[in-house]
């Protein structure tokens, strides 16, 4: 890797690390060839703790494992009546109890308002800091509706729809979605940052 005037040479492509194909599907549409990137089907160990750092610390790993850039993403569905549980733990919940399940957890409160998080971390190698950007779509938790077929997608309903995620087409939901808010700002910043990947 080396400085130039026109940004930094990287010897390598990003490589977007994930174990889950529909994320990495909608990855794919909305950066487009925005930033040009390679995928690797890995899970990776999650810390426990903040969004951000469980992130920033799969990035970590995900580099070393790498040997050279990557893109890593956590995905969090916070509910407010819970001080934003699930939150980071929302895989486990939701499969262990579904979506009946998540629902039924919000049954004692009034407030069925939630939020999804998004947390993508880049790092340019095992050696360096890992940068991260955070999308959030406000919601509600409601009974499931539409297709089974990504995660939470059937019981999350965006604020200002009548539609859950999962009713809505693909390319509406990947407008106003946590994802898409994040990743426009993963693209701002490799607008700005001027790298250069060699391959
Ligand atoms: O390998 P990684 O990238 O970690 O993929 P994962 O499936 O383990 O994903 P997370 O650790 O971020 O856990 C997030 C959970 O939320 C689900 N999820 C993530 N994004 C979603 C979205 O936009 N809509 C619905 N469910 C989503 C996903 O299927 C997981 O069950
Ligand atoms: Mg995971």
């Amino acid at each position: 890797m080396a400085a130039k005037a026109s940004g930094v040479v990287l010897g390598k492509p990003v490589t977007f690390v994930t174990g889950n194909a529909k994320k990495l599907e909608e990855v794919r549409a909305i950066l487009g060839h925005s930033v040009p990137f390679q995928s690797v089907k890995l899970d990776l160990p999650e810390l426990q703790g903040e969004p951000e750092d469980i992130s920033k610390e799969k990035a970590r790993l995900a580099a070393l494992r790498v040997d050279g850039p990557v893109l890593v993403e956590d995905t969090c569905l916070c509910f407010n009546a819970l001080k934003g549980l699930p939150g980071p733990y929302i895989k486990w919940f939701l499969q262990k109890i579904g979506h009946e399940g998540l629902n039924n957890l919000l049954m004692a409160y009034e407030d069925k308002s939630a939020y999804a998080l998004c947390a993508f971390s880049f790092a340019l190698g095992p050696d360096s800091e890992p940068i991260t950007f955070l999308g959030k779509t406000e919601g509600k938790i409601v009974p499931p509706r539409g297709p089974n077929d990504f995660g939470w997608d059937p019981i999350f309903q965006p604020k200002g729809y009548n539609l859950t995620y999962a009713e809505m087409p693909k390319e509406e939901k990947n407008k106003i979605s946590h994802r898409s808010k994040a990743l426009d700002l993963v693209k701002s910043h490799f607008a700005e940052s001027g790298y250069i990947f060699r391959s």
